[in-house]
């Protein structure tokens, strides 16, 4: 018996000579991994080993990342590959994942920005807000961006060069500041963040957040997790692809943000959020400068509906890259509104009735709404789910082919789990929802490099940086007109390629109006902005009155009542006719005209760039 294993396993050592003249330097539990691999179809991965004493502590850092590649995935990297051969085979064949299921248009909740139910329900979500835990995934690489930096530093938008990072936190604590003003019992409650990080990001989310002391969050409030990576695969046959530059080394990957569901359940947080009274967990995506406009209303119909899943949505183009929500009947009676992931929707509809596949209807958009990946979950039945699950959730694969023959990749894939599959494994009983808004409102991701944008079907969104920033002063530009001011319309630019629509360039700090009802209090009077003006409010109680803008105006005030007894204001205005800021502590209104900006204005200006923070000087 000894004499067959033994016979097999040179066999199998026999079909990599390189490794097998190698044996000698590895570990009897080096040596079973090896047999794994070999086993498992990865003889390539030996191909280039040297022979014995040249590159030996390559060969042993080698192991080092196989065992840990074998030791964080359930079942090890035999069921990964096993997995990955599966799916790989599946979607060559383009095989439904749905098969049995057909799918319908689900219908959901509508909002309409600014009408007495979204003023309802955004007053309703900030009541909520205390109660609430919000989760950043943001482990992802941006390959399509082709940045390499950490998408959370990008600016948000260039006026102000506002990272994403420091806007997401600026807004949860201005949610966490408007919750507390209305809370019954007046006690104070730090809303917890999660960023979930990979090993590409993790280094470079902490040195941003502590290099500026959190944006001023506690860092207590802020916990990072990150996740692990998971093998890339370079052919059909789940053959583990080498590193380019390091043969000694496995290229990886992030496995998906789906992984943020099992790592928050074995972090431990839920536990203590539940007893903590916290009722809600808010998850989303990295780089949306739009989201928070959308969060307090969703957060309202989460608590008015009593939905345990709601997802955010917005109109879908069709084939745009996002995925639809999407009702799955069963043959046997099962149904569910589900996302569908883009590069699954065509296939699934063509494979049940639908011939044209993912095609717009008579509304000039996709009758599946748009997924823009944030989701509400309520915490308890959350909590309950993921006992069962342990946060596991289902893996996908999504292979870019170099061509129709779906032989080769343009480059190497791995398999991944997303984390809007996480109601697949709920009951029928459990309540998934999901709420519609506007696309300008709520919706303008930074995902895609200028060339990419600028072949983009003629009608769809770009979703790239110039497409994200210019949605930034669209949206503050429409909510400020809805508030009364007579914002002048865009004009039509092309820029990086990507013909936009370029509005006044508006941005506001999220406390100086979190909700549309806060920020109708703080304009007033007759104001009028120019197309080519620009207008930045940095500041809490900034009051605009009878504002007549054809420049910029950057409002600075720093309100520390117990330091700084007055609001300190600064203000930059270029070529204003005449300009009313009145600030409704002091009631002192500064009135400047052209000349006046000469002689003041561009001398704060230099001021304002050469020394921030120079928080003594005043007009
Ligand atoms: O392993 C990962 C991968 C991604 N992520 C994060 O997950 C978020 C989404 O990643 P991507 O931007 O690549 O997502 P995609 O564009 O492919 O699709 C996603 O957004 C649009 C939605 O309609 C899709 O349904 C959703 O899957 C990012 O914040 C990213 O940082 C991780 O945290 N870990
Ligand atoms: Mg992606």
């Amino acid at each position: 018996m000894a004499s067959k294993v033994d016979s097999s396993v040179s066999d199998l050592f026999s079909s990599a000579p390189s490794l097998q003249s190698n044996l000698g330097i590895l570990s009897p539990d080096q040596i079973e991994l090896a047999k794994i691999l070999l086993e498992n179809g990865q003889r390539h991965l030996f191909m280039h080993w040297s022979e014995p004493g040249v590159f030996d502590n390559e060969k042993l850092g080698f192991f080092d990342q196989i065992a840990r590649l074998n030791s964080s995935y359930p079942g090890g990297l035999a069921a990964y590959i096993k997995t990955a051969k599966e799916l790989l085979a599946d979607s060559k064949l383009g095989k439904n994942p749905y098969d049995g299921f057909s799918p319908s248009v689900p219908s959901g909740e509508n909002l309409t920005f600014g009408d007495d139910n979204f003023i309802e329900m955004e007053k309703r979500g900030v009541v909520e807000a205390r109660k609430a835990a919000f989760v950043l995934v943001a482990g992802g690489l941006g390959e399509r961006l082709g940045y390499n930096g950490i998408k959370v530093a990008l600016p948000r938008e260039t006026t102000t060069g506002t990272c994403f990072l420091q806007h997401y936190i600026e807004s949860i604590l201005a949610l966490q500041e408007a919750s507390l003003k209305v809370a019954s019992d007046g006690s104070q409650t730090d809303i917890p963040f999660i960023i979930m990080t990979s090993d590409d990001t993790h280094s470079r989310t902490q040195d941003l957040l502590e290099l500026n002391s959190y944006f001023g969050m506690k860092p207590t409030q802020v916990h990072l997790l990150k996740q692990e990576k998971v093998a890339c695969l370079d052919d059909n046959d789940a053959r583990l692809a080498l590193d380019s530059n390091n043969k000694y080394k496995i290229q990886t990957k992030p496995h998906g943000h789906g992984d943020v569901h099992s790592l928050l359940y074995s972090s431990g947080l839920l536990d203590k959020w539940l007893d903590a009274g916290l009722k809600w967990v808010l998850f989303f995506q990295d780089t949306n400068g739009l989201l928070f406009n959308a969060i307090p209303a969703s957060l309202g119909v989460s608590a008015t509906k009593q939905y345990h899943v709601n997802s955010l949505a917005v109109p879908r183009k069709a084939k745009e890259a996002i995925g639809g929500i999407t009702k799955l009947t069963h043959a046997d009676g099962r149904s569910m509104v589900i996302n569908v992931e883009y590069n699954q929707l065509d296939p699934l509809l063509r494979a049940s009735g639908f011939p044209d596949g993912d095609v717009n209807c008579e509304t000039g958009y996709s009758p599946f709404p748009g997924n823009i990946n944030q989701l509400i979950l309520e915490l308890g039945p959350y909590k309950e789910e993921l006992q069962k699950t342990g946060g596991a959730i289902k893996e996908f694969v999504n292979p870019k082919y170099k061509d129709s023959t779906k032989t080769s990749f343009k480059s190497s894939t791995r398999l991944e789990c997303m984390m809007q599959d996480y109601p697949k494994t709920l009951p029928p009983t459990a309540r998934v929802g999901f709420t519609v808004m506007d696309i300008w409102l709520a919706y303008a991701p930074v995902k895609n490099n200028p060339e990419d944008a600028a072949k983009v079907p003629k009608g769809n969104p770009y979703h790239s940086a110039t497409s994200g920033e210019m949605a930034i002063y669209r949206a503050n530009s429409r909510i400020l007109q809805k508030a009364g001011v007579k914002v002048e319309e865009p004009v039509k630019q092309v820029l990086n390629g990507q013909e936009v629509e370029v509005w006044s360039r508006i941005t506001w700090k999220p406390k100086w109006g979190m909700i549309f009802s806060d920020i109708k209090t703080k304009v007033s009077g007759n104001c009028d902005i120019s197309q080519r003006s620009t207008m930045a409010i940095r500041g809490r109680n900034v009051f605009i009155e009878n504002l007549s803008l054809d420049g910029a105006l950057i409002v600075d005030s720093i309100d520390d009542a117990e330091v700084w007894k007055d609001y300190f204001i600064s203000l930059v205005i270029v070529s204003c006719e005449q300009t009313y800021v009145s600030c409704e502590k002091t009631g002192e209104t500064w009135r400047l005209n052209q000349e006046q900006w000469l002689d003041h204005g561009n001398r704060r200006l230099q001021r304002h760039i050469g020394s921030r923070g120079n928080k003594n000087q005043r007009f």
